[in-house]
């Protein structure tokens, strides 16, 4: 049986202030019956650890090198240092701001995983990519190439984030979610065999607000969310927790 996860991604949003959000999610979830996740930017990510209290706190990158002549990039190991134990790796706005490639996700996926950190994998379709209707397609190539051949459940998590739904209120039926999600879960059964594709989750990703969350989470295959904006204030990521929680 897999764990629920609700993941928040606060982007490039938040000074020290916004740390008493954190706080007051860790107060209102203190025994939460799904795993809770924040990944802050990386300049609070020590004090976001301090601050969390039994919510786990992530990054939102980290580079395939362990150390090296990479101004502006961190590692993995500086991320598990500064008290992250996961990272969100290709993110749509990460391949589309800086070109990552299915390949190098899974370069820093791996060295991710070599430091014990979970890597929280993203895929998903632009607009144009599903009125062409190749949504699956795109999500079967991105899984492919941008998850590692050690995934396990463990250190291995997939966010389905259709592009088009990220920030803009615009959210796929239900069907469409579900089509994705199983579609997902066959691809990782084939590639990775029932015991470990069971034990992945899958995350959906894109415009999770507390007035859509519960009849996504009762979608198949969803084992939770990576929520973005109503992350940033416990008043909205609250309620979407308790909705996974009673999932
Ligand atoms: O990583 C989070 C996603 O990009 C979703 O963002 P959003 O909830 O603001 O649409």
């Amino acid at each position: 049986m897999r764990r629920k996860l609700a993941a928040g991604n606060w982007k490039m949003n938040g000074t020290g202030a916004a740390l008493a959000e954190l706080a007051a999610l860790a107060e209102s979830h203190s025994a939460p019956a799904a795993d809770i996740l924040v990944c802050p930017p990386a300049t609070l990510l020590s004090r976001a650890a301090e601050a969390a209290r039994g919510i786990a706190i992530g990054g939102q990158d980290c580079h395939a090198k362990a150390s090296g002549a990479h101004t502006g990039d961190l590692s993995a190991a500086m991320l598990k240092d500064a008290g992250a134990s996961a990272v969100i790796l290709g993110h749509s706005e990460r391949r589309a701001d800086h070109g990552e490639t299915d390949a190098q996700v899974c370069a820093k996926a791996e060295a991710a995983m070599a430091e014990g950190l979970t890597a929280v994998i993203c895929i998903g379709e632009t607009l144009a990519e599903r009125e062409t209707g190749n949504t699956l397609k795109v999500a079967g190539t991105q899984l492919a190439g941008s998850v590692p051949a050690n995934a396990t459940g463990a250190n291995t998590v997939i966010a389905y984030e259709p592009v088009w739904a990220i920030g803009t209120g615009k959210v796929p039926t239900l069907e469409q979610i579900a089509e994705v999600h199983d579609f997902l879960r066959a691809e990782l059964t084939a590639r990775f065999g029932a015991g470990t594709a069971d034990s992945i989750r899958l995350l959906y990703g894109g415009s999770v607000k507390p007035s859509n969350a519960a009849e996504i989470f009762a979608v198949s295959n969803v084992d939770g969310a990576l929520v973005g904006g109503a992350s940033l204030k416990a008043a909205d990521f609250s309620p979407i927790i308790t909705a996974l929680e009673a999932s």
